[in-house]
């Protein structure tokens, strides 16, 4: 039966969770002191079938741990957590054959063997069906453009090269949800937006649910609606990203061009935060119009041209980040 607030259509279900690590600190000489590090603090977020969310936050912040928990790596210390309705802790086995993991900072490939090699031992170890199991390896051969790579020993893959076989070996037995930390790691940007495109097209084309990790604003930008925020354990944010500007109190600037180089310009609701030359930058708050502001400028200073900047995310969540950091 559900728990209270989850629905049955939510995929993955957290309640409360906590991850808590007893570590131990040197405390003298001698001396080491017992000492808690509360890693995950009492979260709770669902995530409904097909959904592509993203899940960011500083270094330390406990988005790994929590990737940990959802695969069974690691077992809460408090809450509950399911996924697909399997408990990950108890029933990590049956839960792996209805997940897909990508770590961009290590590879579950087989790194002396060539590529073809670690996805025939996927073969088998997954039990997957022939058929499906060709069908699924011709379709991501193609996709991700592999032909070439099969027989190349992994070690012998650029990093992007090494980036699509792993996801390919992630999706072979056809997995519900995707778990993707740091994807595009390291990647050039031609890499990035072909690992990002086919994210999309796993997730339009087989209804994929993906948990994404990242640090790469752009990879949350481009792949997913939703975004949830964690600092210090705690779930800081949880919607949209366009709401995440909103909470950021974020600001778009409006680029101006006059006619000569003059001081600072002067208008309400708005604040000159850079000059240079006769172009200047002008920040004002996200959620209201520029035309009052174009028009006053237009009525009182030799306007040449102007445009519109599109508040910066990273500099959203940086502060963000901040102003957590202080209260
Ligand atoms: N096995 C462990 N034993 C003790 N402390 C741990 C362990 N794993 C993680 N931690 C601590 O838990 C906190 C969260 O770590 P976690 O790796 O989940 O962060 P993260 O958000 O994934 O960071 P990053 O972006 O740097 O990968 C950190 O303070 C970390 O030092």
């Amino acid at each position: 039966m559900a728990a209270q607030g989850v629905s049955v259509n939510d995929f993955i279900a957290l309640e409360k969770v906590e991850k808590v690590f007893e570590v131990r600190r040197k405390a003298g000489f001698l001396k080491r002191e017992r000492h808690e590090v509360r890693a995950v603090d009492s979260i709770s977020f669902t995530v409904a079938r097909g959904e592509m969310v993203g899940y960011i936050g500083p270094n330390g912040a406990g988005k790994s741990t929590t990737i940990k928990m959802l695969t069974g790596i690691l077992t809460p210390s408090a809450g509950r957590l399911r996924v697909a309705g399997i408990d990950p802790a108890r029933e990590r086995v049956r839960l792996a054959h209805r997940i897909g993991v990508v770590f961009g900072q290590r590879t579950t490939l087989w790194w002396d063997l060539p590529l073809a090699d670690s996805y025939r031992l996927a073969h088998r170890m997954y039990r997957i069906p022939d058929a499906r199991y060709r069908q699924n390896l011709d379709r991501l051969v193609e996709l991700l453009d592999l032909g070439a790579l099969l027989d190349v020993p992994v070690r012998q893959l650029s990093l992007g090269q090494r980036m699509r076989g792993d996801i390919a070996a992630a999706l072979l037995h056809d997995p519900e949800v995707l778990y993707l930390d740091e994807p595009t790691i390291g990647l050039d940007v031609v890499s990035k937006a072909r690992v990002r495109e086919f994210l999309r097209e796993v997730n339009a084309e087989r209804g994929t649910t993906v948990l994404l990790t990242t640090h790469d604003l752009q990879d949350i930008e481009q792949l997913c609606s939703r975004v949830m925020v964690i600092d210090h354990g705690r779930l800081v944010h949880d919607g949209s990203l366009a709401g995440l500007h909103e909470a950021g109190e974020s600001e778009r600037t409006l680029v101006v061009d006059l006619e000569r180089e003059l001081p600072p310009v002067e208008v309400a609701s708005a604040r000159v935060v850079r000059v240079e030359g006769p172009r200047q930058w002008l920040a004002f708050p996200a959620g209201r119009s520029a035309a009052p502001l174009v028009a006053d400028l237009a009525a009182r200073y030799p306007l040449v041209d102007l445009s519109v900047r599109e508040p910066d995310i990273e500099a959203v969540i940086a502060r963000m980040y901040a102003e957590r950091a202080v209260s």
